[in-house]
């Protein structure tokens, strides 16, 4: 391993620049937390292809605290459905504390499931039989996410418990309130349990990873949660993740994030990549101060900001042209004459919605006053998504409709098998393996008889 140990030098060089940043305090109010060593400091990225890249502190194991809502988020998610989970627990922001006592006026929801209010509403969703307990169901889906078996630090579980009457308050208030399915101190015990999970910032960044990869572990291959999952999951940290601090985290990081009090700091790149770090000195806000510098900055670095994303501009159509200017064009004028009137368009990579609307363009600027057939090469096209497949049939439909000739060269058959495309755009599309060969039958088409 060499090159890729440049990623890694771009975290040790974030780890360096912050590890001596002094602000900021660890949680006391659950009395073993602050235990916990404040200069300890670990930074983790996981890749969509599960190759994971760490420096400092990235093995130390620490309790998910808040970082776990999000995943049993999912877990409810997955049990009920969201129009089920969504009748006991809010997504809008609260713009208050984690453990603010507030409820929603009309309904009595808690505002989001990020916040404790709502986190202890999400665990109380999670089905609880004598044959799976609801905390069994809970670690299990963690490790799942984790992509190896969790456990739970007692100490840090019996200091919670003994000392968590604010969470135990909200939970007879959310009972009082009908929007508590079960026994409020259950509730809160399974809650405390769930917070209370050890892992490392490795761990964590995997189960980032593992929602920014729409629900598939990248590393075990794992299909956790469903894609819908996944993407609820990650718009209501995007919008509820940093508490009262989310709005300007998503301003400023532009990434769905989850901070916890013991110190961890979770932050997914859709599609990209799973972030995490660990140290636990918090701001006001409860979030680990080295950590939000840290991820801010890698956000940065590597592009991350959601809506600072342009697509690559260029990157699909790479040919668009009429055949008589190609290479292999024949040097009598009544052939050039003919070729003259074939376009060309070449696109390359994998297609999306972006990429099938430069494509559409493209076969348009050949035609239809200059070219009156279009020759589409997709033999660099390594793939096409569904979306993207509709619009490329809809736009050779309407091609055909105008009555321009297409034919493909598309011998990986990335438009799909034949019937299908004949059913989506209404004719026979030929067909070939070779530009040329294309490009011929095009041109002897447009000849017409004789
Ligand atoms: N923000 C957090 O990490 C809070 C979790 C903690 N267990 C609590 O309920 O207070």
């Amino acid at each position: 391993m060499a090159a890729s140990e440049a990623v890694t030098d771009a975290l040790r060089e974030l780890h360096a620049r912050y590890a001596g940043v002094r602000g900021g305090r660890r949680a006391d109010y659950i009395p073993q937390l602050a235990r916990s060593d404040p200069d300890a400091f670990g930074i983790a990225l996981v890749s969509m292809d599960g190759h994971c890249y760490s420096a400092g502190a990235a093995d130390a194991a620490f309790t998910l605290q808040s970082v776990s809502k999000p995943f049993v988020y999912a877990l409810a998610l997955s049990t009920l459905g969201l129009d089920e989970v969504s009748r006991w627990v809010g997504a809008e922001p609260s713009g208050e504390a984690f453990n603010a006592i507030s409820l929603e006026p009309r309904t009595g929801r808690p505002a989001n499931a990020m916040v404790n209010a709502g986190a202890i509403v999400t665990t109380a969703l999670v089905p609880d039989r004598a044959a799976v307990p609801a905390f069994t169901a809970v670690l299990s889906c963690l490790s799942r996410f984790a992509g190896r078996r969790l456990d739970v630090d007692e100490d840090v579980y019996r200091s919670e418990a003994s000392t968590g009457d604010r969470n135990r308050a909200l939970a007879y208030l959310l009972r009082s309130t009908g929007t508590l399915p079960v026994d409020p101190v259950a509730a809160v015990d399974t809650y405390f349990r769930q917070c209370a999970v050890r892992a490392t910032a490795v761990d964590l960044a995997v189960m980032a990873a593992t929602l920014a990869h729409g629900g598939v572990n990248p590393v075990t291959g794992e299909t956790v949660v469903s894609t819908e999952v996944a993407a609820q999951v990650l718009s209501v940290m995007a919008t509820c993740g940093m508490y009262d601090a989310s709005g300007e985290w998503l301003l400023r990081v532009g990434l769905p994030a989850k901070s916890g009090v013991s110190g961890g700091l979770i932050a997914a790149g859709p599609a990209r990549f799973g972030l995490a770090t660990y140290s636990t000195p918090l701001d006001a806000a409860g979030t680990s101060v080295r950590g939000s510098a840290a991820i801010g900055a890698l956000s940065e670095r590597l592009g991350l900001h959601l809506m600072r994303n342009p697509a690559l501009p260029g990157s699909t159509v790479t040919l668009v042209t009429t055949a008589d200017v190609l290479p292999s064009a024949p040097s009598g004028r009544r052939e050039r004459a003919l070729r003259e009137r074939v376009g060309v368009v070449a696109a390359q990579g994998a297609l999306d919605c972006t990429a099938a609307e430069r494509v559409l363009y493209a076969l348009d600027e050949t035609g239809p006053e200059r070219a009156g057939a279009v020759v589409l090469d997709l033999r660099e096209v390594t793939g096409a998504d569904s979306v993207a497949l509709a619009l490329l049939h809809a736009g050779l439909a309407r091609l055909a409709q105008d009555g321009r000739r297409a034919a493909v060269v598309d011998p990986g058959d990335r438009l799909g098998p034949p019937d299908l495309v004949r059913e989506r755009t209404g004719q026979d599309l030929p067909r070939f393996g070779s530009r040329e060969e294309a490009v011929e039958r095009c041109a002897q088409a447009v000849a017409g008889p004789g």
